[in-house]
């Protein structure tokens, strides 16, 4: 077993626990969990998980995550990126959540192209976890169930697009994007759930366009290059997508800072150059 083999099978039974034990951390089950303990927020407990997890595989150098301030030293090898819990708002709803992670060979902070792996793990009606590796050339859907990971389909985005799923307040998005926007949405169906994963995934199964915008409220977007965007960006364009943070493809930005954010769009490649000219025209 190599390095991503090793990353693959601990995300795996990592996601089993998560997913049998989220109806712990909704937000209105918040107070004391069964032993009577203190609960922590889903986010900080995926993420201690993870870490544990993922921390000490040998071959792994660093762990950053959303949930962290800084880069964790694990000395030396590749660099993981996770998102612990995508989404987490929707736990007080019983919606769909997701995991992020992206692999990266070399130091954080880094360009999506320096990745050689990225998986998302999407808790829906089942779990599943979605790969994509450098050293192959499908983007590889598990089905996960009762401990045992099964092979579930492979990711090719379809050629019609069908939905598109675009966040952000209308008075807070700029007309240019209002107005593509709505050239969308009068030919595909609405599909936004809050959780990017869930979103994501709706696109990679039926074709279109997922987006978060730069609005009012986050000038640059609000999802974060490292955890988010550069690794979905490298999941879509692995199945035949593309991706933009409106006039370059999402693994071209070279973020400052671990946190950073970008205004994130994924999905078929024809609407992707659809919004950023029309974004370029705006
Ligand atoms: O509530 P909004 O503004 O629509 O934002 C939804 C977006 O925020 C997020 O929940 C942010 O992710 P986290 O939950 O991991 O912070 C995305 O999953 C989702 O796409
Ligand atoms: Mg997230
Ligand atoms: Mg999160």
């Amino acid at each position: 077993m190599n390095t991503l083999d090793e990353i693959e099978r601990a995300v795996k039974d990592t996601a089993h626990y998560v997913s049998g034990n989220l109806a712990n951390y909704a937000n209105r089950a918040a107070g004391e969990n069964p032993s009577g303990e203190k609960q922590v927020g889903g986010d900080v407990w995926a993420d201690d998980l993870f870490f544990d997890a993922l921390a000490y595989i040998d071959g792994i150098g660093a762990y950053a995550s959303e949930e962290r301030s800084d880069v964790v030293d694990c000395g030396e090898g590749y660099s993981v990126a996770i998102d612990p819990l995508d989404g987490s708002s929707n736990l007080a709803s019983n919606n769909s959540v997701g995991t992020i992670i992206g692999i990266y060979d070399a130091e954080l902070p880094a360009s999506g192209r320096e990745m050689v792996a990225s998986l998302m793990v999407l808790y829906g009606p089942y779990t599943t976890l979605t790969i994509a590796r450098s050293d192959r050339d499908v983007v590889q859907e598990h089905l996960l169930r009762d401990g045992h990971s099964e092979r579930w389909g492979q990711f090719k985005l379809p050629s019609e697009a069908t939905v598109v799923g675009l966040a952000g307040k209308t008075g807070e998005r700029s007309d240019a994007f209002n107005d593509i926007a709505q050239s969308f949405e009068r030919d595909m169906k609405l599909r936004y759930g809050g959780a990017t994963v869930a979103d994501l995934a709706q696109v990679l199964e039926y074709g279109g366009l997922f987006g978060y915008p730069a609005t009012s409220g986050y000038p640059n977007g609000k999802l974060r290059v490292h955890f988010e965007s550069a690794p979905l960006a490298y999941l879509v364009e692995a199945a035949g997508g593309a991706s933009s943070d409106g006039s370059q493809s999402l693994l071209d930005v070279d973020p400052d800072g671990i946190h950073d954010r970008t205004p994130t769009f994924l999905g078929n490649t024809e609407l992707v150059d659809e919004l950023e000219a029309a974004l370029s025209d705006g």
